[in-house]
């Protein structure tokens, strides 16, 4: 049976800093960030937003784009690590947020919840919805990542920062791109990125009982979720690194193929936590399925060698070909955790179609990756129909017409120390307010559309 994506929208801040800026307040070489890493914009949440603003902005987009009646709507799986309470699911928050737009009880018999496993965690929800799709093939699901990839200041997580939420509408009508079913696993259980609750004093509650960012505190409680993660850089490219070549042979084994798979997929889409990761680490898996092209390659050990091959042509071309179009939008945006994979994705449809390169019925690759850790690899299928549906989603034109805002707003925003709204929202989800005062609602978020 034929399952997979019908269609895709996104949402993304409509502000961002320029990674130049930001590399010279904190004095790094900016070549270091674009040409080393790749950066060159980071979306940043404008003070009316939040991770349910970008979730429902996504998802409304997609509802309008393709005409969809919530009432066949079986499931919203929300795959998200910036969860805002640890007892009601973001999904639950969107189906009030819904329902007041498009009617009142018209989701009753929609299954929704929250999926977290860091960065892995939206696929997880894209598997599961898409396995619940093969055995009730005349339902459909809608699959949500809604991210605010927040690092503390000064942290060399800093520059890896981003925000934004994909919406996909998965069924067995998959127009866009089908989805097999193999998939190769890797997890082994480590720190190399988390986000423990912190335990911190009643005093420091009381006196930042003001900061929105603690809301919903109650003075007898001592623990909150802190939005920045706890992380070991190097060691999570490691880890990363690791799982993926693990889940990669994992996968050959699971589908019974021993080819050199990078030659047989059109494109290759990678978490990306920041925009060259993917082709830092592919290299790896590049190196082992040519092992003609790294004995070419001049150096004394194998470290050498495959970083020789890194730079050679062979590797750039294969970059330029199969990884840079899902680049395009990350270097743009930044991390965005459970929708890097995805917005990968829209980005090398999007770019592909910019590029009249006709792609209908080749295969892709899909490379996930979430700290704590896990790895999963799978493949898609573009459909014939592909183009019209990605070209709705105006991803380019939005990223070009976003608001660059200067190094002093950006901190400013880090720490919530503004009221007002960089850019005044206009037909867009807001938070209105966080119930402060009625004892039973403390904490209680609310939206409204404007
Ligand atoms: C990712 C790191 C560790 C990078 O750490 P870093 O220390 O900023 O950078 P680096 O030293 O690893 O690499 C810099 C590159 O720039 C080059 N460079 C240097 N100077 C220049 C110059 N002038 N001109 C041109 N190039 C220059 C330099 O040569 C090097 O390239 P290479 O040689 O290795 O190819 C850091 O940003 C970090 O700590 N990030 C946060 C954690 C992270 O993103 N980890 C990634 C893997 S874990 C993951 O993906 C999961 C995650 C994070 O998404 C969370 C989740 O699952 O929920």
């Amino acid at each position: 049976m034929r399952v997979g994506i019908e269609a895709i929208q996104f949402d993304v801040p409509k502000i961002f800093l320029p990674i130049k800026d930001l590399a010279t307040a904190r004095n790094i070489e900016p070549a270091k960030l674009e040409k080393g890493l790749g950066l060159l914009n980071m979306s940043f949440l404008d003070v009316h937003q939040d991770v349910i603003t970008l979730a429902a902005n996504a998802v409304y987009k997609l509802i309008q784009q393709e005409n969809i009646q919530l009432e066949e709507i079986a499931r919203i799986y929300v795959g998200t690590e910036s969860g805002l309470d640890n007892s009601k699911p973001i999904a639950s928050y969107l189906v009030s947020i819904l329902e007041t737009e498009f009617g009142n009880g018209k989701l009753r018999n929609c299954d929704v919840v929250d999926m977290t496993f860091a960065c892995i965690g939206g696929v997880d929800a894209f598997h599961n919805c898409l396995d619940f799709i093969r055995l009730n093939p005349n339902k459909k699901a809608i699959v949500v990542t809604t991210d605010n990839a927040k690092y503390d200041l000064n942290s060399t997580g800093e520059y890896t920062q981003g925000a934004g939420a994909i919406a996909m509408l998965l069924s067995s009508n998959p127009k866009v791109m089908t989805i097999d079913q193999t998939v190769g696993v890797s997890t082994e259980g480590v720190f190399d990125f988390f986000k423990p609750k912190q335990t911190i004093s009643k005093e420091l509650i009381t006196a930042g009982k003001d900061n929105p960012e603690w809301f919903g505190i109650l003075e007898s409680e001592i623990s909150i979720v802190k939005e920045q993660p706890v992380f070991d850089g190097q060691y999570s490219n490691e880890c990363y690194i690791n799982r993926i070549k693990e889940a990669y042979q994992h996968f050959k084994v699971e589908s019974n193929q021993q080819k050199n798979l990078s030659n047989e997929w059109e494109l290759i889409l990678m978490h990306l936590p920041y925009c060259y990761q993917g082709r830092r680490t592919f290299i790896e898996i590049f190196t082992e399925e040519n092992p003609d092209l790294l004995d070419q390659q001049e150096g004394e050990n194998l470290k050498e060698k495959t970083r020789a091959l890194s730079k050679s042509p062979e590797y750039l071309e294969f970059v330029t070909k199969k990884l840079y179009p899902a680049e395009v939008a990350s270097g743009n945006i930044g991390n965005i955790y459970t929708g890097s994979i995805f917005l990968g994705l829209l980005s090398a449809l999007y770019f592909a179609l910019k590029n009249d390169r006709n792609i209908a019925q080749h295969k892709v690759g899909f490379i996930a990756y979430g700290s704590g850790s896990k790895s999963k690899v799978f493949e898609g299928t573009v459909q014939e129909d592909w183009k019209k549906t990605i070209e709705k989603t105006d991803l380019f034109n939005i990223l070009e017409n976003r608001v660059a805002i200067d190094f002093e707003t950006y901190e400013k925003l880090h720490k919530k120390e503004l009221k007002n709204s960089i850019i005044e929202p206009e037909n867009e989800f807001v938070l209105d307010f966080i119930e402060n005062t009625t004892a039973t609602l403390l904490g209680a978020r609310y939206y409204k559309r404007k």
